[in-house]
């Protein structure tokens, strides 16, 4: 059942992001933003609905690929009965407008090679008019304009709706196409040379990922984490996405269909932290100066989640022409979750604002402030249920993690004070806050007949979240319930050597149909719980195994399912990125960091 998950490959250009298959085919490209259309739509419906696929004639998928080494450039190579062909795929930093660059190189004799390009544009939904310029194809449909040339020029026709070519390639020959998107009221911009952009490419990539200061064990593992949180990264904005994608199930078949091409505050704050982990101050600052724009107005506003330029409506809506992937309906764009209350979100926040600061970002003059506004309202609010970090769409609970991370707003807020005496707030009332926050956890969250923390107050649920307790210091790792809650947490979330988040049998927490995968951050999550509870053989061996389920080039989506030993939900994700890296500085970064 080819294309599984996992046998795609990231590309982008920092503002967007394209899915190259084994086949040689792009099945996913959204155009010109991460949050636009997609143009090619195939990872969720067929060929029909969009795709560009170079490969050599009558072969199907490639005999090996890689990125080069630190760089976010795929090599995909075919070994064929004629010889063997390098189709190198990257999107170069943007100019003046998105490109994408295929580079198809002979290695070694001679190799017919077919291209099929089929743009479909809102989501694979509008054929466009195409039409030859100077011997160049343009395609044009309302708002969207692309433009496809090579170099050296190639023939191309056109049939059943799509653009065809064939040519071969000898050994050491190279022809590069390259797609360019414009808005199509605009004038054509200016051509890029392809071959200077692959250089050029490499070169931003290797000496970005050279400042990376870890230097401990599965270094490549965490650098490709690095340039894939990287490359997520809006680079105009400074916001980040949760993944590139929509809608790719977390059950196969089952409608746990989400679009992640957002900003969730709970996951770019974590991204943030594993960013100043590794030594990346620059682009931990831009995220923070996106936050301070995207949270600015009232507290009461605050959302969890915002568009790449700080947008605040996401309405969510199903594609109904498009069948998902594998079948795995609907398809929806948009989030609705964007309208719940999470409350941890507050503590996350004003942790990573606290953490940034210690990093040594500047200051700037409003944080505090913002600070401040977020307190009042939490100070309230912390009592309400909310939807969790999960963003359940069931009844509102009381969550436990929800309200550990009001303790840990409440916390930090009052350290700033305490140990900033030129900073003004109500030290008093947060403190009052902070010890009733943590005195109502220790009593209503906690289950002393099983010496556990729970999902929530009342509840015999448990949750993986549970497992951050130590890590944001509401209790000491050798505190006697955080060791029972890691104990319990593992029999009862443990899904063949990983953790589920929770358990998807309350229907009345979680209503939607169907269970899902292990959930990766999760299990990164404990291993940095049992590493700093001192178990440090299991918290290593974990970690091998999570580094273990990444695909070929070193991704992971946000769930994996180790029964099929196969990856889960949209692809590739921030959350297991940034628990790798998190968790690779935790376990080994004081004997290494350099
Ligand atoms: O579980 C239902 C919810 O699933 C999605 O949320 C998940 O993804 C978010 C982005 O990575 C993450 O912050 C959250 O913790 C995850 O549960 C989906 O976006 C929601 O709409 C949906 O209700």
């Amino acid at each position: 059942m080819y294309p599984h998950i996992e046998d795609y490959a990231l590309i982008g250009d920092e503002q967007t992001a394209g899915l190259v298959g084994r086949d040689g085919s792009v099945d996913w490209l959204c155009l010109p933003r991460f949050d636009s259309p997609a143009c090619f739509a195939r990872l969720l419906g067929g060929q029909e609905n969009g795709h560009w696929r170079i490969a050599p004639r009558g072969a199907r998928l490639c005999t090996r690929r890689a990125y080069r080494t630190d760089t976010l450039v795929l090599d995909s190579e075919w070994d064929t009965p004629e010889g063997t062909v390098r189709v190198t795929d990257f999107m170069p930093q943007r100019d003046q407008a998105p490109d994408l660059v295929r580079i198809v190189e002979g290695l070694d004799g001679r190799v017919i090679v077919r291209g099929e390009l089929r743009l479909r544009f809102d989501y694979g939904s509008i054929v466009p008019w195409v039409r030859r310029t100077n011997g160049h194809r343009v395609a044009v449909a309302g708002p969207d304009a692309v433009w496809l040339r090579s170099h050296p020029p190639v023939r191309t026709w056109g049939k059943d709706f799509a653009t065809h070519s064939e040519f071969t390639v000898d050994k050491g020959e190279k022809v590069a196409f390259v797609l360019t998107w414009y808005p199509s009221h605009q004038p054509r911009p200016d051509l890029i040379d392809p071959f200077e952009a692959l250089d050029a490419s490499v070169e931003d990539w290797r000496a970005w990922a050279a400042r990376c200061r870890y230097r401990g064990p599965h270094r490549d593992a965490v650098v490709r984490s690095l340039i894939t949180l990287k490359a997520l990264t809006y680079a105009p904005t400074g916001g980040i996405v949760a993944a590139p994608t929509t809608s790719l199930p977390e059950l196969m078949g089952g409608v746990r269909n989400w679009d992640y091409r957002y900003s969730w505050l709970r996951d770019s704050t974590l991204t943030l932290g594993a960013l100043l982990a590794a030594g990346y101050l620059e682009e931990a600052e831009s995220w923070r100066d996106w936050l301070l724009r995207a949270v600015a107005g009232d507290p009461a506003d605050l959302q969890i989640m915002y568009g790449l330029s700080g947008e605040r409506r996401l309405p969510e809506y199903e594609l109904s022409w498009l069948p998902g992937f594998h079948g795995s309906a609907p398809v929806r764009v948009g989030n609705e979750a964007v309208k719940q209350l999470q409350l941890d979100v507050y503590g996350e926040v004003i942790d990573s604002l606290t953490l940034a600061q210690r990093s040594g970002l500047p200051a700037k003059p409003h944080m505090w402030r913002v600070q401040c506004a977020l307190m009042e309202f939490l100070r309230t609010a912390w009592r309400q249920p909310d939807q969790g970090l999960w963003e359940v769409r069931g009844t509102p609970r009381h969550f436990v993690y929800s309200k550990v991370m009001a303790w840990v707003a409440a916390d930090r807020a009052v350290r700033a004070l305490e140990g900033n005496p030129r900073l003004e707030g109500d030290l008093k009332g947060w403190r009052a806050m902070r010890d009733e926050v943590h005195r109502e956890v220790c009593e209503r969250g906690y289950d002393a007949e099983r010496n556990t923390f729970t999902q929530y107050y009342g509840s015999r649920s448990l949750d993986a979240s549970l497992l951050l307790i130590p890590r944001v210091g509401f209790l000491p790792p050798d505190d006697h319930r955080v060791r029972g809650t890691i104990d319990a947490v593992c029999a009862d979330l443990a899904h063949h050597g990983f953790l589920r988040r929770y358990s998807t049998e309350d229907s009345e927490v979680d209503p939607l149909p169907g269970g899902e995968g292990a959930f990766i951050v999760c299990s990164f999550w404990l291993a940095q719980a049992l590493h700093q509870c001192g178990r440090i053989q299991e918290a290593r061996e974990l970690f091998e195994r999570l580094v273990g389920i990444s695909n070929d080039l070193g991704l992971l989506a946000e769930e994996y399912d180790p029964v099929n030993g196969r990856q889960l939900g949209n692809f590739p994700q921030a959350f297991s990125h940034l628990g790798l890296v998190g968790t690779a500085l935790a376990l080994y970064g004081d004997e290494t960091a350099g």
